[in-house]
């Protein structure tokens, strides 16, 4: 079985929501970054985005640009943030990895090489922002071959879609909390809740949402209502902030800004 469905099955049997980070591999660079994965296990993460910097962010709002920039200031390609993922499972790293990538870095790679490779460094999930359901099917034959779930994204504007996109998704349905683009939000579609509800109704998989969660307080109320909650921004920028620690040559100084990252993390896990 695949991690993703093992993961949410145990966490409904503790009553437990799951805390998603979501982070841009690279930033500031890949050995950092898998020192960031293992914080966000210990931190509490259940299951863990990892971005592929993209030169043309298109959902994302500035703090992720920023992040992307500051990655691929090291050429860092897909090929590198999805090793990056194999490095970290093989320290030990059990947390469930989603690649989170902008459509045309696959296309460049071509599908098989894609999947081997997602399968060897044993990523259970993709989820691609710019690829509409009603072109998802050229992907479906490999999600199915290989087990590795197509996590679909909704937003409240869907309506009519959620159902054909839902139908078509394995793994657990993200829910885009607000139009736009990602960033902390003070507050979120004026919908959000029926607009999840709605999506819960339609599908017996789990539903996340995310979309400007940035503290303890939002966290708990997206726990109230769905099966997980992803944070990507506000942590990126604790990432940001701590940038000059991370990135000093003293080992004492990267510990102590790793800390600062995994106590973010772990004051958001419910
Ligand atoms: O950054 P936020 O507001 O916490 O939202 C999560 C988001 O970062 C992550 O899921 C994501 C990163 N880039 C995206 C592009 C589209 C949709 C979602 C994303």
């Amino acid at each position: 079985m695949n991690r993703i469905d093992q993961t949410f099955q145990q966490l409904k049997r503790d009553g437990q929501s799951a805390l998603i980070p979501f982070i841009t591999v690279g930033d500031p660079d890949v050995a950092t970054s898998i020192r960031i994965i293992q914080a966000m296990e210990e931190a509490g993460a259940d299951l863990i985005e990892l971005g592929v910097p993209y030169s043309d962010p298109l959902a994302d709002g500035p703090v992720i640009q920023r992040a992307s920039q500051r990655a691929l200031e090291h050429q860092i390609t897909v090929i590198d943030c999805i090793k990056a993922a194999g490095e970290s499972r093989k320290s030990g790293v059990n947390l469930p990895f989603i690649l989170f990538t902008y459509y045309n870095p696959l296309l460049q790679l071509g599908f098989e090489t894609l999947f081997n490779l997602l399968r060897e460094n044993d990523i259970s999930g993709l989820i691609i922002p710019d690829l509409p359901v009603e072109e998802s099917s050229v992907i479906a034959k490999y999600t199915s071959e290989y087990n590795i779930h197509l996590i679909p994204l909704v937003a409240p504007t869907s309506n009519e879609r959620i159902e054909r996109i839902v139908n078509s998704a394995s793994g657990f349905i993200y829910c885009v909390s607000s139009l736009g683009v990602t960033g902390e939000r003070a507050d979120f579609h004026q919908e959000v809740e029926k607009f999840i509800q709605n999506v819960k109704e339609a599908t017996s998989l789990p539903v996340a949402v995310g979309f400007g969660i940035s503290n303890r307080e939002q966290v708990e109320r997206f726990s109230e209502l769905c099966d997980g909650v992803i944070v990507g921004s506000a942590i990126v920028r604790k990432i940001e902030e701590v940038l000059p620690e991370l990135t000093n040559h003293e080992a004492e100084r990267q510990d102590a800004g790793l800390l600062k990252i995994r106590d973010f993390v772990r004051q958001l896990k419910l």
